[in-house]
């Protein structure tokens, strides 16, 4: 298996996109680390990975990635429990459709503090141990909202776009040490990421329910799975390892 004795860390698997990249990585042979601060939805992950791929390779570790101690804490954990990270998938996000008038600033805050600083630690934790070691791929999920703006959206394209620029000054930065960094771009996937939306007049305007799950109401060839999303990580991490799969944009067919 191609990821066979690799330690892959995801953030943000205890459900959605997270949840179906571990399951995917973890088939095709890692070793996974589990975060999110639910711990009983993360142990629900692992034991349905436990189930398909059997064996003893998923751990899950409670963790808030707006706290950069335990973001190291999960790393380290990571580490003691199957040695050193070869994958870190900066996961965990937060979306709000939310108009700037209407002065949503605490999930303005939020989106900065999940979205950019929790990327951020995580790149922080495992670059040094990268480096020294020579190798390691760290992944970050952005968004198309990382490569356009879209309305409504705008704190959270400006943290797609951070996420965007960090992950390209880092590549740069780190060319010629065996490190490799990827931004994935997904379009619409039907997770709960917009769950909690609270300001009723954007989610108006943008025709999106509050309360429900993204792409409710399209058609199968308007919205992504999870699962289509992994399967853009596994390409971009079992890539040759003279190649580097620096940015995927994976849309649904017939979104505009
Ligand atoms: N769904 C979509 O259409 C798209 C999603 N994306 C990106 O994909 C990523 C995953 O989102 P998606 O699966 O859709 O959404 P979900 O809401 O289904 O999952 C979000 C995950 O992030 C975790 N999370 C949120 N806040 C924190 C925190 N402070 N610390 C740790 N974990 C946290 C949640 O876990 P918990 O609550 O247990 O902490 C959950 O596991 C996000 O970065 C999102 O921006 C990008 C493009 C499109
Ligand atoms: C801008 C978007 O809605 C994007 N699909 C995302 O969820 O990041």
């Amino acid at each position: 298996m191609p990821l066979s004795g690799k330690v892959v860390v995801v953030t943000g698997s205890s459900g959605g996109i997270g949840a179906a990249i571990a399951s995917t990585l973890a088939s095709a042979g890692a070793n996974v680390v589990l975060g999110a601060r639910r711990i009983e939805e993360l142990e629900k992950v692992k034991t349905k990975i436990e189930a398909e791929v059997g064996g003893d390779r998923v751990m899950v570790c409670k963790v808030d990635v707006t706290k950069r101690d335990e973001v190291k804490a999960l790393v380290a954990a990571a580490e003691a429990g199957f040695g050193p990270v070869d994958v870190m998938v900066n996961n965990a996000g937060v979306m709000y459709f939310t108009n700037m008038k209407n002065l949503h600033e605490d999930e303005w805050e939020r989106t900065v503090d999940v979205n950019c600083k929790g990327t951020m630690f995580g790149i922080g934790a495992v670059l040094g141990g990268m480096i020294e070691r020579g190798s390691g791929h760290i992944v970050n999920i952005s968004s198309d909202a990382g490569r356009r703006i879209f309305p409504s959206l705008a704190v959270y394209c400006a943290s797609k776009y951070f996420v965007e620029a960090m992950s390209e000054g880092l590549r740069r930065e780190v060319v010629g040490t065996g490190l490799k960094v990827t931004t994935i771009q997904p379009g619409d996937c039907a997770t709960d990421l917009v769950m909690n939306n609270t300001d009723k007049e954007a989610a108006d305007e943008q025709g999106v329910a509050i309360g429900v799950k993204v792409g409710t109401g399209s058609t199968e060839t308007q919205v992504l799975q999870p699962e289509d999303v992994a399967a853009a990580v596994l390409y971009a991490v079992t890539a040759p390892s003279h190649v580097a799969v620096n940015e995927v944009l994976v849309e649904p067919r017939d979104q505009t």
